[in-house]
């Protein structure tokens, strides 16, 4: 008899060879991850596996917060950012050693200052290194030990490379970059093209349509992203275009499932109280199309995305809008 092997077998088999993967680096470090959500906890996994020490802290767990800081090499921020300030004024407060490096992995704009997270950190912590991760990275796959790649980015490199060797392994290959605002703005303007891919999966109007959606995105993004100091090229590598590739065709992404919902004509409040967890796309549009607007930067699909969530406009009425644009070339200013 045929021995067949069923593709559940194959993807058990492949699984576990990335769950043996080995670790990039043998040198260990205390880390203190904050934010215990789907990302903190995955990110938790990951350091975990190459054997470091880790302290997961959130508000919700009983774990204080300045006993942990005590020892630590590396911060990990993974909180939504509503609260990113309250959690970085927190830790200022506490006091942290020059040498510790800040990681932050969240994907928003401050409403209040429009300043990235990163930025955040770093004028809280003006001694310490700043590195910023991102990447096509959804927590499930990540959990479910699928293969996957990131980003670090930094203006100093040496804290790049430290914080590369510490998440890299067999199972998350991770690229080192230095420019940490581009790598940021890629994780975190795809999450509003996220919700425009939702609607037009939603609204089933076709692969043409979402190629097209998809590609305009892009230079929106870039657009925005050299506006605020972010490199080109990096929007077209996997924290920029990577990320949204991952984002707008899944529907493990919230973001995408947030637009998704819009099209099937459920309202914003619904699909939120559904949701498990943050979908940042949200108020990362309310921001950014209030920064577009006070510095005169194109953003027409960004803008129809902030219409629709608003209710001032529905689905359909945002593809015609998009649709009966001026023409133009293809590339201009
Ligand atoms: N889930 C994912 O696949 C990925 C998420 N991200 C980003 O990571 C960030 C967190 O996302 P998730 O973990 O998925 O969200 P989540 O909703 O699962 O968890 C959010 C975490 O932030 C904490 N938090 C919220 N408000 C806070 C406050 N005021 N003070 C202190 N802590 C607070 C919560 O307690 C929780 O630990 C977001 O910016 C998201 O865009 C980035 C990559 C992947
Ligand atoms: O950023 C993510 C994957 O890289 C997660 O996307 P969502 O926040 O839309 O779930």
């Amino acid at each position: 008899m045929v021995n067949k092997i069923s593709q559940a077998d194959k993807r058990r088999e492949i699984i576990k060879t990335f769950d043996s993967a080995y670790p990039v680096s043998s040198e260990k470090a205390t880390l203190a991850i904050i934010g215990a959500g789907a990302w903190g906890s995955a990110l938790a996994k990951l350091a975990g596996h190459n054997q470091h020490e880790i302290h997961l802290w959130s508000r919700s767990l009983n774990v204080n917060l300045s006993e942990i800081l005590q020892d630590v090499d590396i911060i990990v921020s993974a909180i939504s950012m509503k609260g990113v300030n309250e959690t970085a004024e927190k830790i200022k407060k506490i006091g942290l050693s020059e040498k510790v490096i800040i990681v932050t992995a969240t994907k928003g704009l401050d409403p209040a200052t429009r300043r990235t997270p990163s930025q955040i950190w770093e004028t809280n912590f003006p001694n310490n290194s700043v590195v910023v991760l991102s990447g096509p990275n959804l927590s499930k796959e990540i959990n479910d030990k699928l293969p996957a790649a990131t980003v670090v980015a930094s203006k100093n490199k040496a804290a790049a490379t430290t914080v590369q060797n510490i998440f890299a392994s067999g199972l998350f290959r991770v690229y080192s970059s230095p420019d940490p605002i581009g790598t940021e703005l890629g994780g975190t303007l795809k999450n509003v093209i996220a919700i425009a891919a939702g609607v037009c999966d939603g609204l089933e109007l076709g692969t043409n349509a979402k190629s097209a959606l998809l590609t305009r995105a892009l230079t929106e993004m870039i657009r925005v992203g050299n506006h605020l100091g972010g490199q080109t090229e990096t929007f077209f590598g996997l924290s920029g275009l990577g990320d949204m590739l991952a984002t707008c065709s899944s529907s493990l992404s919230r973001n995408y499932r947030v637009g998704y919902g819009l099209a099937q004509g459920k309202s914003l409040e619904k699909i939120l109280d559904e949701l498990q967890g943050t979908a940042e796309g949200v108020n990362t549009t309310n921001v950014l199309i209030d920064l577009a607007y006070r510095e005169e930067i194109r953003v027409p699909i960004s803008h129809q995305v902030f219409l629709l969530l608003n209710g001032k406009i529905t689905p359909e009425e945002a593809v015609v809008a998009l649709m009966e644009r001026d023409l133009k070339a293809e590339f201009c200013d």
